[in-house]
């Protein structure tokens, strides 16, 4: 019998049809939208007198423009308010269900999906959003699409599609003490690249990933499309089943136990073949920090920002141009660095599992003077939870501001911004410059690094002050 990979056996059971040479027509199981790439395929649908096909099989949520403070009161800035309206009109048009601003599911649209047990193992699911690989962590098959494309969904339920290179990246062994699996990623992309993985779609495999939380597993796959995969998908398990049973969408009585035996059979056959193999070591990995404007530009918090030795012509020119931009030097330690801001949060951290460990972390302790703290839930399930767990006590002694479920300063759409030139160390995904605001530097890290450094005001090893 053929070997096949995982990915293969979901995206083989979606094709609808196959063009000799082209792209496949591809089925869409889930799809998710928000205000920012929606907006214009709904308009274009209306345009040719289209509607749409499944609207049972799209959900829906504002997240990237969204206010983090009075978010029960009118939007002010127009722009956003105008899109937030928007798919507000669009889901009571088409008959979409929308977890609106202030309802009890309402939250970044990579956090609420798993929470609802809407994402499920075996799944293909799109959203017009890149880090829509977050749901890779359940066996999905999930990638973010365009405008256009999304479009195309809600008209037809498919795509079309070319199928992607397959890679597996293992990470065997033990995890050292302060390392999370955001600095599994940051690591890995750090090694291969920010275009390490273009034009694959990666599984993520070994027993350091089996060993993770769902929630630690979708920060791995989250930042899959930092390294420009396609996606990234890791094999369903007990872990997996464990979080979504009970959940609101999550299949019921005897349908979860057919569920569950399919489920199973999601595994990468033994000898199925990947384009590129890559194995990492656990124990190789320590606590990251990125020092550069892309994601790929990290290092270990105890290292020191590389030299320009070896480097020439146009990669030393934008290695020098990313360093200007941060105001640092080739060579010099990052460790010791001033930083002005701590942000938790954003569909890559910004689930429970971060916010306790924020909150275990800073206990007792006091945030440096020097740091403006936020923490924003990725959802109101998120914030709930950490009302309930004692967890907004803690840092709200500690010197953190919580605020409302959203996008937040993961990127400079709605007001959270980060002042021109000031530092912010982030528990997000990407580090480009001006992402945060304009002239805002970025560093990439754990919410376990972010804490540290919230508590010492400088760019900080969280394994010094445990
Ligand atoms: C606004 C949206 C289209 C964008 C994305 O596709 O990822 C955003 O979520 C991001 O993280 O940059
Ligand atoms: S939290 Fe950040 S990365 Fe995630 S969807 Fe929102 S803007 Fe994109």
């Amino acid at each position: 019998m053929e070997k096949k990979t995982l990915f293969d056996k979901i995206w083989d059971a979606h094709v609808v049809r196959s063009v000799p040479d082209g792209p496949d027509v591809f089925f869409i199981d889930k799809h998710f939208i928000h205000e920012v790439t929606s907006p214009v395929a709904f308009l274009n649908l209306e345009k040719r007198g289209i509607g749409v096909l499944y609207p049972e099989r799209t959900i829906a949520t504002p997240d990237h423009n969204v206010p983090t403070v009075d978010q029960e009161k009118t939007i002010k800035d127009k722009l956003s308010r105008m899109q937030v309206e928007k798919l507000r009109d669009n889901c009571k048009k088409y008959g979409i269900e929308l977890h609106d601003l202030g309802s009890a599911h309402h939250g970044i649209v990579h956090v609420i999906g798993p929470e609802l047990g809407v994402t499920q193992p075996g799944m293909t699911i799109v959203c017009g959003d890149s880090h829509t690989s977050t749901h890779g962590a359940f066996g999905a098959i999930a990638f973010g699409i365009g405008t256009s494309e999304v479009e195309m969904v809600l008209a037809t339920q498919c795509i079309m599609q070319s199928k992607p290179k397959r890679m597996r990246i293992t990470v065997d062994g033990e995890l050292g003490k302060g390392v999370t699996s955001k600095d599994i990623i940051l690591y890995i992309i750090a090694k291969i690249s920010a275009a390490g993985a273009t034009g694959y779609f990666v599984e993520y495999a070994g027993s350091a990933i089996r060993n993770l939380s769902m929630e630690a597993r979708m920060t791995i796959c989250n930042m899959s499309i930092e390294m420009g995969a396609r996606g990234g998908v890791i094999a369903p398990d007990e872990t997996t089943f464990n979080y979504l049973k009970g959940k609101q969408y999550a299949p019921k009585g005897e349908a979860w136990d057919k569920a569950v035996a399919y489920w199973k059979t999601l595994q990468t056959d033994e000898g199925a073949e990947f384009d590129k193999e890559y194995h990492f070591e656990g124990s190789d990995i320590e606590p990251m920090i990125t020092y550069g404007t892309n994601p790929g530009m990290g290092i270990k918090v105890i290292d020191s920002i590389p030299t320009t030795e070896g480097m020439e012509g146009s990669n030393k020119a934008s290695f020098m141009k990313s360093l200007d931009y941060m105001g640092f030097a080739p060579g010099e330690p990052i460790k010791g660095k001033k930083v002005d801001y701590v942000f938790v949060g954003s569909c890559t951290n910004g689930r429970i599992e971060d916010i306790r460990a924020v909150a275990n972390f800073v206990k007792g302790k006091h945030k440096a003077d020097n740091i403006t703290a936020w923490i924003v839930p990725g959802s109101r399930e998120v914030e709930k939870l950490a009302h309930e767990e004692g967890l907004v006590k803690i840092l709200e002694e500690a010197g953190f501001e919580l605020r409302q479920p959203g996008c937040s300063a993961c990127l400079a759409m709605n007001d959270d911004k980060i002042p021109a030139g000031k530092y912010a160390v982030s528990t997000s995904n990407r580090n480009f410059e001006g992402r945060q605001g304009p002239g805002a530097r970025t560093l990439l890290a754990s919410p376990l690094t972010v804490a540290a450094v919230a508590v010492t005001g400088e760019i900080t090893d969280p394994r010094d002050i445990f």
